[in-house]
């Protein structure tokens, strides 16, 4: 989204990157730099210094009758000129492949807003009121409330064979919603466990769920989109759950990065003391900030490959309703290109990241299931060119590499887009214009616009590929399809 599409660009009081006009100028830099490097330089490296070109040397030698005999001899490249200038121009040719390639990844590292400003930056804003956040808690509540008694009558789940670990899995949740708190869920992450519930696979209602979903299409995609410069299309919740830290219980989470590309988290209450979220300098090995929003429905947003933790809370009960996004260039489903700018994609080194990252779990995963199955069938798996142990090898390489890039090289800080005296103000520009946007539709004729909105629930529990396929999904997707269906 541009600078004039954005209905809060007026309340912002951190200039955000125009991501169209940057990217323009962004795209002449590149192609000015690389005809440079590719004609230019090349041309001026090879040409010969005049005074380098030949060197004559001076012999003298003394005659047996005690005379001097002087004698010049021309070496260098005037003793061998062809060989000399093929030479030459070699040197010259790979010295200015390099140059190239070094000098167009530094303009796309330092003169890309997509690297630059958002890597390693942690934007806030405002998103909801604080009735709205209430209205979220309540419902979360009630969900737990539904969770528990349906965990009550749910008889255990025998474990089989075929999936053991599923479903010891499934039963310890059940188990985990007896305990206080009720009804939540306690390990449904597995590496870094929350307290939480899903959006769609626990209890929320399809009431609860179009409530959600129109206050984030009003409030939270344009504000992404102008953010993080990417078309609201290709937003995606992978993950969307409502989180609580109980003090005295598990009130804090660990340091870790997210899945998916950007994260999202909400403020939902106030009532408890310490809190906040701590983010970390890898390089530093220090916190570059640890934001504690003063205001309630104050949202936190920023690449999920920044480490961050929930900080512990000492008194009282946290709740943030939190999101792990993917950002696609195509359609999952369709395979339609979303909009995306190759400048937040392929030449994002976020984005990059992410998706090396992703390949080479996929990847792992896929490998240890493939073995589960040639054991099983005793047949040799069919295995996909993402599979071989090079193209595995290089996913981690570049997972690695492009890490420590941002690592160095992009700023890490916080920016706070709107003061707090405008963000009433702020909100209700927002709900202007999508009401007038509605509106507009509405005059068309047109009755939903639903192509041209982000997928905030229908979409989550997917791992897609690095080519764009869907690869496989969650297990808490594929058992509780008809949910995503309602939607
Ligand atoms: O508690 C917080 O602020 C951070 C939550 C978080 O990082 C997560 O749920 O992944
Ligand atoms: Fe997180």
């Amino acid at each position: 989204m541009s600078s004039t599409d954005f209905a809060g660009e007026k309340f912002l009081q951190a200039v955000l990157p125009n991501y169209e006009q940057e990217r323009f100028r962004l795209t002449l830099w590149m192609v000015a730099a690389a005809f440079a490097w590719i004609f230019v330089m090349p041309t001026l490296l090879a040409s010969p210094a005049p005074e380098a070109a030949k060197k004559i040397i001076v012999l003298k030698k003394t005659r047996r009758d005690g005379t001097v005999a002087v004698e010049t001899r021309t070496v260098g490249e005037g003793s061998d000129p062809l060989q000399g200038k093929t030479r030459k121009r070699l040197r010259a040719t790979w010295t200015s492949a390099i140059g190239c390639i070094l000098t167009l990844f530094l303009m796309l590292m330092k003169l890309s807003p997509n690297n630059y400003y958002t890597s390693r930056m942690v934007f806030q804003s405002p998103v909801f009121t604080k009735e709205e956040c209430q209205y979220i808690i309540d419902m979360s509540q009630r969900a737990a409330q539904r969770s528990y008694e349906s965990a009550l009558i749910a008889p255990p789940i025998p474990v089989s064979e075929s999936s053991p670990i599923l479903e010891r899995h499934s039963n310890r949740s059940l188990e985990g919603l007896l305990q206080e708190p009720i009804g939540w869920q306690k390990t449904r992450h597995y590496n870094y466990p929350t307290t939480d519930l899903n959006i769609v696979t626990d209890h929320f209602t399809v009431e609860d769920r179009t409530y959600l979903q129109n206050l984030l299409d009003r409030r939270l995609a344009p504000q992404l989109a102008r953010i993080f410069g990417i078309p609201v299309t290709s937003i995606r919740a992978n993950d969307m759950f409502v989180v609580r830290y109980d003090a005295g219980k598990r009130a804090h989470l660990t340091n870790h990065t997210d899945d998916g590309d950007i994260s999202i988290n909400i403020l939902l209450n106030d009532e408890f003391r310490g809190g906040g979220t701590r983010f970390w300098n890898r390089i530093l090995k220090t916190p570059f900030a640890h934001v504690q929003p003063t205001r309630v429905g104050q949202l936190l947003t920023h690449s999920a490959l920044i480490n961050h933790e929930g900080y512990h809370i000492s008194q009282g009960l946290r709740m943030i309703l939190v999101g792990f996004l993917s950002i696609d260039r195509m359609d999952p489903w369709t395979y339609q290109p979303t909009g995306m700018s190759v400048f937040s994609s392929w030449l994002s080194l976020p984005w990059m990241n992410v998706k090396f990252k992703e390949g080479y779990q996929l990847s792992m995963s896929r490998q240890s299931k493939a073995a589960a199955k040639r054991a099983e069938a005793g047949e040799p798996p069919v295995q996909s060119w993402k599979d071989h142990p090079y193209v595995k090898a290089l996913f981690l390489d570049m997972r690695n590499l492009l890490m420590q890039t941002g690592d160095v090289l992009a700023t890490h800080g916080v920016v706070n887009l709107v003061h707090e005296s405008n963000a009433t103000a702020y909100l209700r520009a927002l709900d202007d214009h999508a009401d007038a946007q509605q509106a507009k539709l509405a005059g068309n004729g047109k009755k939903s616009h639903s192509q041209q909105k982000a997928s905030w629930f229908r979409g989550q529990g997917l791992n897609i590929d690095v080519d764009g396929t869907i690869d496989s999904m969650w297990a808490s997707r594929s058992q509780n399809l008809n949910r995503y269906m309602e939607l």
